[in-house]
């Protein structure tokens, strides 16, 4: 669903209100405030300034670019995300969004660019690095995933996300004890995401709500600081839409820094602290979910991106592109990584 920037949703947040965490206790802080407080209140005196400093980043990202052939995916020069807080990100199709949350989860690597979590360094670093540090992103459920249950995607989800190695597997118990605990890891995330019942279906036919709390306890299973949703709505009936919102907003109550990918503009007013717009691989505004309506340049990107001129040869380049690129990953049995169209400096192929 295209976002739109002016539309007023029944979902919108209200700066004083406190979530309903639907499945696990809201935990109060040594300060009596919950977590959704104590972010918006870390924000509320920022100017909306694109690269605004936080007062507790825990990402940070310095003049990071992506170019594929002659088109600039990503040109970020400056990106502070507030630890423990909810940030959207937001952008019409195209802005760079999907290409940034691979970088910043070591599943391709910039041009150019530092960016790093507490601090530390993330460049050059694989994604179970990466995960291992704590930062970890959602991947929709692929055709390939959708043949596995829902219990062997949880399990694959740690594998891949904590890095469990071949010659791990061959240390006498040391695989199977390491099995027991993430089965078991696995079961308790099924059951808090309601799927335990599901565990031996294959994932492919769960509803598209089923599908995204998979995703998510997935991320989940290597217990991580940062948690990256990929458009955590997309597909979701609206039965579960609440569900799921309470869950995202639970990752918040535990700790977690979350930012997300969303089109859908009631989602991001209602989940997000802060909100993140690019357009052309740039961020072209930051700010609390009630100043993003009313700026300009945000109305204009998405207006841009949805004329209905006759696309200039260029843009029918790119479009044929990204439609050759979908097809390979199609035949590449869908896995994240398998882009084929990919000249930079660290682009996998
Ligand atoms: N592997 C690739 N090879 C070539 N071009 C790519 C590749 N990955 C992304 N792009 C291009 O980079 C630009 C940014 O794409 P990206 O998927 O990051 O945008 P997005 O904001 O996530 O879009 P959407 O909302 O449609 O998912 C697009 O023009 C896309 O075609």
């Amino acid at each position: 669903m295209p976002a739109d920037p002016g539309s007023h949703g029944a979902h919108a947040a209200r700066p004083d209100e406190v979530p309903a965490a639907a499945n696990a206790p809201t935990r109060e802080s040594a300060a009596g405030r919950v977590p959704q407080r104590l972010a918006q209140a870390a924000l509320k005196d920022l100017p909306w300034e694109v690269g605004v400093a936080k007062p507790d980043p825990a990402i940070v990202v310095d003049k990071v670019t992506r170019t594929f052939g002659g088109l600039t995916a990503v040109s970020v020069d400056h990106l502070e995300v507030q630890r423990g807080g909810i940030t959207g990100l937001i952008g019409p199709n195209g802005a760079g969004k999907t290409t940034l949350f691979n970088l910043l989860t070591g599943f391709d690597q910039p041009n150019t660019g530092t960016w790093s979590f507490d601090g530390r360094d993330l460049g050059r670093l694989s994604p179970h690095q990466v995960a291992r540090l704590g930062v970890v992103r959602t991947f929709q459920l692929t055709k390939a995933l959708s043949r596995l249950t829902v219990l062997q995607n949880m399990l694959l989800g740690a594998q891949g996300q904590r890095g469990e190695s071949f010659l791990r597997a061959l240390v006498p118990g040391g695989w199977r004890a390491q099995e027991k605990e993430n089965t078991e890891r696995a079961m308790d995330l099924l059951r808090r995401f309601k799927l335990d019942a599901k565990k031996d279906d294959f994932a492919g036919i769960l509803s598209g709500g089923q599908r995204k709390l998979l995703e998510m306890a997935r991320a989940l299973m290597s217990d991580p600081k940062v948690v990256m949703l990929d458009e955590p709505m997309a597909g979701v009936n609206p039965a579960l839409t609440q569900s799921l919102l309470g869950h995202v907003k639970d990752l918040r109550e535990e700790g977690m820094t979350v930012i997300f990918v969303e089109h859908d503009m009631d989602v991001v007013r209602d989940i997000s602290d802060w909100v993140v717009v690019m357009a052309a691989g740039k961020i072209i505004a930051e700010g609390p979910p009630e100043s993003i309506s009313q700026n300009k340049a945000v109305v204009d990107a998405y207006l841009g991106a949805h004329h209905d001129a006759p696309l200039t040869v260029e843009e029918e380049d790119r479009v044929l592109a990204e439609a050759e690129a979908e097809v390979a990953r199609e035949l590449h049995g869908g896995q994240p990584g398998t882009d084929v169209i990919s000249d930079g400096p660290g682009g996998r192929r």
